[in-house]
């Protein structure tokens, strides 16, 4: 017995009262989920179908449809495409074949518990990526551990406006303008090696391009953020890789979305957190060296993107001082921020440049256009910075008509805060708008009767004259939130172009087999067999 205040309390009494608060806690718990996973959801779906929307009329209560989607998609992976054949949304965005099919375009389904309805009104999707009440998707837990932490891909609201000053001041045109030199030596060192292959197999040799684009992107993403420290990052890359393979093959598990399920300790989960782990710590030792290398070089100025984040100089009362270098990221924020970067700078032009580099060994006469303005440009030399990548107007209507064909994101999302009006639908709270982009980008009602062809030529007078809507061509996002590194992947792409074509000529291998696939990114499956063979000069 106690007496707290004059008042005599039993054990009992103290036991009764933790229990009610214990019970009261797992009730809250528990109806928390099954709002989440049950009630919304079709509460959603009630308000969206007497609006004249259609969809599935089950869902798994935690996969949602994602079973069935992924039956769908698996059938049409096992179908043999050409490469000219581009009509492959079936393969990308099976959601939107299988139900745009069955319901017209006004269509809903689930991915995990979350509701979602699809708009490609290119009007309505200006005003879904323009207005900060639609506020991005957030990823499950898991995803968001390996790849961004609390990083800017993963923010939202005050803190991403407070964030994203800060990186896009490492990411201004005065410092991309200075990472062109990076690029090109970088580019250069893994071509050498091409040369020396191409030699030694008498003349050509085929390669599997997606690999060669991997070595060159984790290169010049290395020497750019880490600059003298590039080769601590290359290691993050292959560890990198297995996770999105393992994080991609577990999210067709129909409890992938359950709370918890990353704790679970299955194989697939350990090696996750292995694998996590292991990334931290070697970005937090690359952190801590260069915090030491600052605190002693009274002269330290900025000379790779992660010295520009590190000294960022921002009036905020949380910044911090860490001996001459102002900053307001502390160590964590540092190493989500570069665990951002290296997935979204790495794995995206990867992917992108390996499209790039199919399309033009498949198209030999844009191959040469490309080459020719690349000669008058440059000469041929390695003497390439940032205004003679401006000049490059072919090389840009290519990258342009890869980036429609090949939209390395084929979706984007953003979930309503609130309830609100968009057009004449009324979104209530929580509703999930996904953006097709791929199939915005393969519209003929968009783009005209060619749109199933490759014809960089729709790009010559700009994309504003290239489709019927700018918004229609949204390859890097747009509004507020647009890729961040759209120029930096601009630039570099323009830089490997140019360096290939300078000294290689490309063609498909008959090896390839054209399987495009969406694992988050839209890349091949198989890889991609080019031929290369050095150029007479
Ligand atoms: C072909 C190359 C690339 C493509 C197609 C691409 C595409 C995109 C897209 C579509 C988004 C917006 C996603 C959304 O709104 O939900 C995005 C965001 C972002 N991208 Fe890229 N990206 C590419 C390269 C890069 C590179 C090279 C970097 C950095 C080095 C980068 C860094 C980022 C970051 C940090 C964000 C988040 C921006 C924010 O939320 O404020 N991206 N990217």
């Amino acid at each position: 017995m106690e007496l707290i205040q004059g008042q005599v309390i039993t054990w009992r009494s103290l036991a009764l009262v933790v229990t009610t608060l214990v019970l009261v806690a797992i009730f809250h718990n528990v109806c928390s989920l099954i709002m989440y996973f049950w009630w919304t959801p079709r509460r959603l779906r009630r308000i969206m179908e007497k609006q004249g929307w259609r969809g599935p009329k089950t869902f798994h209560i935690s996969g949602g449809n994602m079973q069935e989607i992924k039956k769908f998609c698996d059938e049409e992976l096992l179908k043999d495409l050409g490469i000219r054949n581009f009509d492959i949304e079936s393969r990308i965005l099976p959601q939107y074949a299988l139900y745009s099919q069955k319901y017209g375009d006004k269509f809903f389904y689930s991915r995990g518990p979350r509701f979602r309805i699809v708009v490609t009104d290119p009007n309505l999707v200006k005003e879904i990526l323009t207005n900060k009440l639609y506020y991005k998707e957030p990823t499950t837990i898991m995803t968001k551990l390996a790849f961004f932490g609390e990083g800017l891909f993963a923010m939202n609201g005050k803190n991403w406006a407070e964030r994203r000053q800060i990186m896009e001041h490492a990411f201004h045109h005065e410092a991309l303008k200075g990472m062109v030199n990076k690029m090109v030596k970088a580019t250069t060192s893994v071509l050498d090696t091409w040369e020396q292959k191409v030699r030694n197999a008498g003349g050509s040799t085929q390669l599997d391009i997606n690999n060669d684009m991997k070595t060159i992107t984790s290169h010049v993403i290395s020497h750019t953020i880490f600059g003298n420290n590039y080769k601590e990052g290359q290691q993050m890359f292959q560890q990198m890789e297995a996770l999105v393979r393992i994080i991609a093959e577990l999210a067709t598990n129909p409890f992938f979305f359950l709370p918890g399920f990353r704790l679970l300790p299955t194989p697939k989960n350990r090696k996750i957190s292995k694998l996590i782990h292991k990334n931290e710590k070697i970005l937090k030792q690359i952190i801590q060296i260069r915090q030491e290398q600052a605190r002693v070089d009274e002269s330290f100025c900025a000379k790779d993107i992660l010295d520009s984040m590190m000294s960022t100089n921002f009036n905020n009362k949380n910044k911090k001082v860490v001996n001459g270098i102002t900053s307001k990221l502390n160590i964590q924020d540092l190493v989500d921020e570069c665990k951002t970067l290296f997935l979204a700078g790495y794995a995206t032009t990867t992917s992108f440049l390996t499209w790039t580099m199919l399309l033009l060994a498949e198209y030999p006469e844009w191959q040469e256009r490309a080459r020719a303005e690349i000669r008058e440009v440059c000469n041929f030399n390695n003497d390439i910075d940032a205004t003679k990548l401006n000049q490059m107007k072919i090389v840009g209507m290519i990258l342009n008509e890869v980036h429609r064909l090949f939209p390395i994101l084929p979706q984007i999302t953003r979930v309503a805060s609130k309830d609100m009006q968009l057009g004449d639908i009324f979104v209530p709270k929580g509703l999930v708008l996904e953006i097709p982009v791929f199939h915005m980008h393969h519209d003929p009602k968009l783009w005209g009767e060619n749109v199933m062809e490759f014809d960089p030529n729709r790009f010559a007078k700009g994309v504003s004259k290239a489709c019927q809507h700018q918004q229609s061509f949204i390859p890097f996002s747009s509004g507020p939130r647009y890729c961040l590194g759209q120029n930096f992947s601009w630039m570099e792409s323009k830089v490997v172009v140019a360096s290939v074509l300078s000294c290689f000529k490309l063609s498909v291998s008959p090896s390839y087999k054209h399987c495009p696939e969406n694992l988050f990114l839209h890349s091949p499956k198989f890889g991609v067999q080019l031929v290369i063979k050095k150029l007479d000069t």
